[in-house]
């Protein structure tokens, strides 16, 4: 039987809820939008908190705690505490869409914290993709110089690729967004962008921003330090400062991007259980002393394993059968399975078979630890290379405005030439909304927005100062930049 009920390439949305579902991530909730992450789950988001939170506590970076917050301003996704109990609250308290106004009172030096945030979104919600309720780390860092500000804000950004690329296999392209796309209350957002290849949509995987001196400045919440370039030590310094964040759309995207039409496919390095072992031939007509031998192999294999290290576990339920285990642990993506038979036991060996391609290989018993890890190692960096082979191979260079539609249309990210003035990107978007021509009665689909201007722009053709043009306006091209339909 099709395990997920549906394949990945008919119908997708329903295919992402039940990988999520069969593989036990997560349960739906009696508050629309929101949902309960399963500990399936958690524990990926428990290996991003776990490195990360150790990366940037090498970076200087403290985690603190802030409370709920009186925010001035209305942003119709705002969530509000208005009441406690029956009575109405003096002033009601927002509950935090993002921490700035909080964190930027009385800021010393880098903080972060690990928390959920509310936003009432309206678009309709995709689990861990776009949820009213997430949890993310947010950021919120001074500095004394622009310099040392723009330096933290390309860490960050790297750590974020990293938990991507390194933990994920998640391919992500970092970059910098448009004046459009930034964050408004910012200097300058950079971001790394996913894409997801079912539906040639990119994906905002995490951002970095600088936010200058804009929340700093009197009007704002003034906050001033000596300038330590003054020698009088008269003169003060508004602080520059930095934001960034990461959610829980991590798991969203790793699950788009490997998952099959079995189901989960986890990479190892972010798997609760990176290798399950299986007893297989126990029949009714096997001995019990066969029997029992051969479990006892398996509980060994697994104890051995996780001697070393290796997140293994012995599935040793007798009510089930080795053909409903197998199903069972492919649907919740464990990245190894270790099969062993009579004959395997006699040959002191076992069947290892790969979640990421099906690959069966059986090995010898002896230094199967060293053989299992070396074999993670291989699925992890093949699920990776695997990605950003199909990544890469939707990244369309195009010179030509009549070819961004058909481009777009056929699930690729259209690269070009760009002249990075704002209007232009608005009239980009108008115009590669299909459907935008009267006649076109088909579904008008959402056109593209500017996605990042990579930092690496050595993928391209060199632009030709004053030469190479803007295929949308015609204007000077100044850097490849990449544009898609998103989520
Ligand atoms: O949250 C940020 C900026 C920043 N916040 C801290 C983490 C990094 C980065 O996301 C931007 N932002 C997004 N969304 C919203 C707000 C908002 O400030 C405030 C109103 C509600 C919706
Ligand atoms: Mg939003």
């Amino acid at each position: 039987q099709i395990a997920i009920g549906v394949k990945k390439e008919v119908d997708f949305p329903t295919w992402y809820t039940n990988v999520l579902l069969k593989a036990d991530m997560l349960d739906y909730y009696n508050v629309s939008g929101c949902y309960i992450l399963k500990p399936w789950s958690y524990s990926i988001w428990e290996e991003i908190q776990k490195w990360f939170d150790s990366e940037i506590k090498e970076l200087g970076v403290q985690n603190s705690y802030f409370p709920y917050d009186h925010i001035e301003g209305f942003s119709p996704e705002v969530a509000w505490v208005t009441k406690a109990g029956n009575s109405d609250l003096e002033e009601p308290i927002a509950i935090r869409p993002t921490s700035e106004t909080a964190i930027h009172r009385d800021l010393p030096l880098k903080l972060n914290q690990w928390n959920s945030v509310v936003r009432w979104e309206f678009k309709n919600p995709q689990p861990f993709i776009r949820t009213r309720e997430f949890l993310w780390q947010e950021g919120h860092t001074a500095h004394l110089t622009k310099e040392e500000a723009d330096i933290e804000v390309r860490q960050i950004l790297d750590l974020y690729r990293r938990v991507y690329e390194d933990l994920l296999a998640v391919p992500v392209i970092p970059g910098v967004k448009s004046e459009k796309e930034k964050f408004a209350g910012g200097l300058y957002t950079t971001t790394v962008e996913g894409f997801i290849p079912t539906t040639g949509r990119g994906i905002q995987a995490a951002t970095s921003h600088c936010l200058g001196q804009n929340f700093s400045r009197p009007e704002m919440f003034n906050i001033v330090v000596e300038d330590p370039t003054d020698p009088t030590n008269q003169r003060k310094t508004y602080v520059w400062q930095n934001s960034w964040g990461l959610s829980t759309r991590t798991i969203g995207v790793m699950v788009m991007i490997h998952g099959d039409n079995q189901g989960l496919v986890l990479p190892p390095r972010v798997a609760s259980i990176q290798a399950v072992v299986v007893p297989c031939g126990i029949t009714v007509n096997t001995s019990a002393e066969t029997r029992t031998k051969i479990e006892g192999a398996c509980d060994e294999l697994a104890k051995t394993l996780k001697k070393s290290g290796i997140k293994a576990k012995a599935d040793l339920r007798d009510d089930k059968t080795p053909g409903f285990k197998f199903n069972d642990w492919e649907q919740k993506g464990v990245p190894l399975r270790l099969e062993i038979g009579p004959n395997d036991l006699a040959k002191q060996q076992t069947l290892t078979v790969r979640r990421d391609n099906g690959v069966k290989n059986p090995v010898p018993l002896e230094n199967i630890a060293l053989t299992v890890s070396q074999l993670l190692e291989s699925i992890q960096s093949d699920m990776f290379k695997r990605a950003q082979e199909t990544y890469s191979s939707r990244l369309k260079e195009v010179t030509k405005w009549d070819d961004v539609v058909p481009t777009l249309d056929a699930k690729n990210v259209v690269v070009m030439p760009w002249c990075e003035i704002e209007a232009c990107e608005d009239d980009i978007k108008e115009r590669s909304a299909k459907g935008s021509e009267p006649t076109d009665e088909r579904a008008p689909s959402a056109g593209a927005k500017s996605l990042a201007i990579p930092f690496d722009q050595s993928r391209w053709t060199p632009i030709e100062p004053g030469k190479t043009k803007c295929p949308a306006c015609g204007k000077d091209a100044k850097r490849w930049t990449m544009f898609g339909r998103s989520y």
